[in-house]
């Protein structure tokens, strides 16, 4: 199981969460966003990180060129879309950047959503399913419909998101196999400020449900 920690901004909590288990952090390249985190920022964080924790920039609606060279500054080993990016901007970023993960988030509306999913199989590596929120992109707590997502089995691999908590996880790997989970508000005090309490809560919740 991939367990990604989305939103860091500071070097003592993404060492502390990268201690704890996290096999991913993620980093917020989407200005906007109150978890923004520069490339100065980022490179600090990844300075002091062991080698063998993925490091993820999600970003949306930017152009090609801003990601290649925020990965060229940062070092990161994987790029999140968060936005409306099509499948034939996929393909152009994998070819630029071939050695980097690429991660397509959808945001679950509907059914619909998933049958979208299908046009991105071959241009990613992983999906990312998120909740829908009219107004927010992403980090927003908003729960998606596990329901819909049930019968959902890419042949990539996928995360689930939206909503996870220490206290809802264990709910949601009982009704659904993702190979990934990814959390941000659920283990925060506030935006970009994690509750390492809740982080350690949330391994122990992982280490007891796996044993
Ligand atoms: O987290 C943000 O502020 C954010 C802003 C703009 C685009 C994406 C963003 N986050 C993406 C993530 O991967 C979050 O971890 C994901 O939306 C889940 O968030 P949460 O529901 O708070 O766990």
């Amino acid at each position: 199981m991939r367990i990604k920690i989305c939103g860091i901004t500071r070097p003592d909590q993404g060492c502390a969460i990268a201690q704890m288990g996290a096999t991913m952090l993620g980093f917020i390249c989407v200005r906007c966003s109150p978890r923004y985190a520069t490339s100065e920022q980022i490179r600090r964080i990844l300075e002091n990180l062991p080698n063998s924790i993925q490091t993820i920039g999600v970003f949306a609606n930017v152009s090609v060129e801003e990601i290649y060279q925020t990965v060229r500054e940062t070092g990161l080993t994987g790029v999140q879309l968060h936005g409306d990016e099509s499948p034939d901007f996929c393909d152009r970023l994998r070819q630029i950047l071939p050695d980097t993960e690429l991660i397509k988030a959808l945001r679950v509306k509907s059914p619909a959503t998933l049958i979208q999913a299908q046009d991105y199989f071959n241009y990613i590596d992983s999906l990312l399913l998120d909740a829908y929120h009219p107004q927010q992109l992403g980090g927003t707590g908003q729960r998606l419909d596990w329901q819909i997502l049930k019968p959902f089995s890419p042949p990539c691999s996928w995360f689930l998101a939206g909503g996870l908590t220490p206290d809802n996880i264990g709910e949601a790997l009982q009704q659904l196999q993702p190979d990934g989970i990814d959390l941000s508000s659920g283990v925060e005090r506030s935006a970009g400020d994690k509750d390492l309490a809740k982080v350690s809560q949330l391994f122990q919740v992982l280490t007891d449900f796996y044993s």
